[in-house]
């Protein structure tokens, strides 16, 4: 029961690698708050994944709201502190990847981009961080970043820089918050088999040159995510903070 008692808000938690680290921190003594996109599908799927959760003795509650809204991280934090009263761990995972080339990028793809994956992950983690500041035991903010934020991607023109700046957010508010006692950390997947990149990887050559690029023979799963985040948000890791946590098959030290 690593993380016994914590509040835990995790962002795009109601499928794929979000879904999982939801699960986990919940099966890890966590109360859960499932924030999500408030679409048909979204309510849906935080709803299966609340009874799922509570079906194992576990605490959950849903949160809906547009990532990229700059107030969605204050209901977020409103949320938890109704139903659990407390946040001490905040996950930012919601995020997207339109493939597109970059020559002919449309102006909304970008912006929309950017400001789902970075711009209102700024201001969640604000209104977490304040949150955490003001019930004076510190907390444990973890951005799922990217391998992404590494090394580039021809059709992630606009989202490798999301991924590169939330990890560079991790790494100041490292700094912010350190004095808090407000640790801040990322976890940088490599490729994962879920939603986003389905019709990329649905051509079987793209499949074939990801999995054999990686050192341990196949593409992530969602859960092989959920541990790392729960280790960094656990007090396990207490003295770790500004750090990326590379959890990708050993694809990025893959050279030759
Ligand atoms: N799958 C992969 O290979 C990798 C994924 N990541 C990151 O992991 C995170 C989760 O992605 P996956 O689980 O792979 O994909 P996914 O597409 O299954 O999940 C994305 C989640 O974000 C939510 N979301 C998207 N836009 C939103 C919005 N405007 N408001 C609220 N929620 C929104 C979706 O509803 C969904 O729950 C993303 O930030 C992604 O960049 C990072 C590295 C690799
Ligand atoms: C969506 C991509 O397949 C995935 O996302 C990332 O961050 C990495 O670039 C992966 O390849």
């Amino acid at each position: 029961m690593l993380l016994k008692d914590k509040t835990v808000i995790i962002t795009g938690a109601s499928r794929g690698i979000g879904r999982a680290v939801a699960r986990e921190c919940a099966r890890q003594g966590g109360r859960v708050v499932i924030g999500h996109s408030g679409s048909a599908q979204g309510n849906q799927a935080a709803a299966a994944l609340i009874e799922d959760i509570r079906g194992f003795g576990g605490h959950a509650i849903d949160v809906p709201g547009d990532a990229a809204d700059p107030d969605t991280g204050g209901k977020l934090v409103a949320g938890a502190l109704e139903a659990f009263g407390s946040v001490d761990v905040f996950v930012n995972n919601a995020g997207i990847c339109p493939f597109h080339s970059f020559l002919d990028m449309p102006r909304e793809t970008y912006l929309k981009t950017v400001n789902t994956n970075l711009n209102g992950a700024y201001f969640a983690v604000q209104a977490a961080a304040n949150q955490m500041k003001d019930q004076g035991r510190g907390g444990a903010i973890i951005a799922i970043s990217s391998i992404s934020a590494l090394v580039g991607g021809g059709m992630q023109t606009h989202y490798t820089p999301t991924k590169a700046g939330l990890h560079s957010l991790m790494q100041s508010c490292a700094i912010a918050l350190g004095p808090y006692g407000i640790r801040c950390n990322s976890v940088l997947p490599g490729t994962i088999a879920t939603d986003i990149n389905k019709d990329d990887l649905a051509d079987p050559e793209k499949l074939a040159y990801m999995t054999q690029r990686t050192p341990l023979g196949r593409l992530g799963e969602p859960d092989d995510i959920a541990g790392p985040v729960v280790f960094l948000a656990s007090d396990m890791a207490r003295y770790v903070t500004g750090a990326s946590l590379l959890v990708d098959g050993g694809l990025y030290v893959n050279l030759q």
